[in-house]
């Protein structure tokens, strides 16, 4: 059997089909819904003794207090010192970069003044206190780390407070030197929708965060979903998916490669290929018979390219850049000559690679944009995570007395044909009467 579906744009039913193929299947298991809601309540019921009990229950780490899950920054630092100097360096390099992609997002406060002397404005505030949630059960990604971290104190975020099970006390050294990389303030050893309660609602011990972001497992996002509202969240992040539009004068192994790069990630990530040339699908094709034996994570790889995966033959790259638009992806790469030419046409995507050297996977560590982005079709409405989403905005209003008159007169207006009498007096009461 093939290892990926082929599919051609010209075929009767392929719009059909490609709906069926973007179908992401992200209904609520009501198991889980009911876990993480009673968790949540025991946690807003009985702070730090709650917090103990699931973290012995889930990730067997058993503390006298949830003073002793706080990871030490002297452990941190330990970490990084303990890392191979290449591994080092690799990571500094990748933070330096991020951080420096990351300047240019920052919203600045603004005003302007009216002829009447009237200021209005906008006053931007960094987020007093964030929480980071980093996964620790089946994956760890340190870049992650960086990710989240570096656009929140690039922000001016004064906490950033990173929680991460430590399942049978096992740490990650290269999460927590990153988060020493990253300028992290404090980090716990908790994880699951008890860390999420514990930063929402805040416990004896931990003190309760504005947002909280980062991936995490059914339990977690479940966790998430129920909180926001109490706290802000970034998003509910889907599995990975790379859309490739290529015009064949990328080497074919260069990208199956690419299409393996994700579909690593998960058994339902999505890889997709768009492109006008038949033989060169039929290269592709074979790049991936050859390489995916040599893949460490074959079985992941094969179970998500062969259900959520496809090569797609299209008319054109015009037409390739319509599909890449019905799709949405996380991730486009445009591997094809004059690869802006086609960008210019890509009006959803949560990130655009141009040209055959911008492979995703450095957007994934070092590149410097975000590698946290919108999946399953919501890049039609959200944007990479960034600098924006660790601050907020208040209005500024100054009225002058020149311009509380001819305000005046418009407000009361529109009050009265609310209905809204103290409104309009309001207004009135500014109005200088005319002797
Ligand atoms: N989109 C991204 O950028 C990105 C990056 C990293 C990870 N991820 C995703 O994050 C997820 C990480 O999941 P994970 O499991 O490895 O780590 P996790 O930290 O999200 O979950 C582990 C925690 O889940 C809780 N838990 C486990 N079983 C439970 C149960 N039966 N009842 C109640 N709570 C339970 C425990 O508290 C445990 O500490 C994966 O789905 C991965 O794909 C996404
Ligand atoms: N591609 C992932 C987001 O879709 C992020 C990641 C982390 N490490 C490797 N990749
Ligand atoms: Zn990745």
């Amino acid at each position: 059997m093939a290892l990926i579906k082929r599919l051609d744009s010209r075929s009767g039913d392929f719009a059909r089909t490609l709906r069926n193929l973007l179908a992401f299947d992200a209904s609520e298991d009501e198991a889980i819904e009911r876990v993480s809601a009673d968790i949540l309540k025991d946690i807003q019921q009985r702070g730090d003794d709650a917090l103990l009990d699931y973290t012995q229950r889930f990730d067997h780490v058993q503390a006298q207090s949830v003073a002793a899950l706080e990871i030490p920054k002297s452990d941190w630092l330990a970490a990084l010192e303990s890392l191979p100097a290449e591994q080092r360096a690799a990571l500094e390099s990748a933070a330096q970069r991020v951080r420096n992609y990351h300047e240019h997002q920052r919203s600045e406060t603004w005003t302007y003044t009216e002829a009447d002397g009237t200021v209005l404005g906008q006053k931007v505030t960094p987020l007093d206190r964030v929480g980071l949630y980093v996964p620790g059960g089946k994956a760890a990604y340190p870049s992650s780390v960086l990710m989240n971290a570096i656009p929140a104190k690039v922000a001016g975020v004064a906490q950033v407070v990173m929680v991460t099970p430590t399942v049978n006390n096992v740490r990650n050294p290269l999460v927590l030197a990153a988060a020493a990389i990253a300028g992290v303030d404090s980090a716990w050893a908790i994880g699951g929708a008890q860390a999420v309660g514990a930063l929402a609602y805040g416990t004896q011990t931990i003190a309760a965060v504005d947002k909280i972001v980062g991936p995490g497992n059914a339990y977690v996002a479940s966790a998430k979903r129920r909180v926001f509202g109490t706290v802000g969240i970034d998003m509910i992040a889907g599995p990975s998916e790379i859309l490739i539009i290529a015009d064949g004068t990328t080497p074919p192994d260069w990208i199956a490669m690419d299409l393996f790069s994700q579909a690593e990630h998960d058994e339902l990530a999505q890889s997709i290929l768009l492109c006008p040339d038949a033989d060169y699908l039929d290269q592709v094709e074979a790049a991936i018979e050859r390489l995916l034996p040599t893949m460490p994570r074959a079985d992941i790889i094969r179970a998500s390219l062969g259900g959520r995966g496809a090569l797609i033959l299209v008319a054109d790259l015009d037409q390739a850049c319509a599909i890449a638009n019905d799709i949405a992806p996380e991730h486009l790469e445009i591997s094809t000559e004059q690869p802006e030419l086609w960008a210019e046409k890509i009006r959803h995507a949560g990130a655009i690679f141009m040209g055959r050297f911008s492979s995703e996977a450095l957007g994934d560590y070092c590149a410097g944009p975000n590698h946290v982005l919108p999946t399953s079709r919501t890049a039609r409405f959200s944007s990479p995570l960034g600098v924006y989403d660790f601050q907020k905005r208040s209005s500024l209003i100054k009225v002058s007395q020149a311009g509380a008159q001819t305000l005046g007169r418009v407000a009361a207006t529109l009050a009265h044909g609310e209905g809204l009498q103290a409104h309009a007096a309001s207004a009135q009461y500014r109005i200088t009467p005319k002797n």
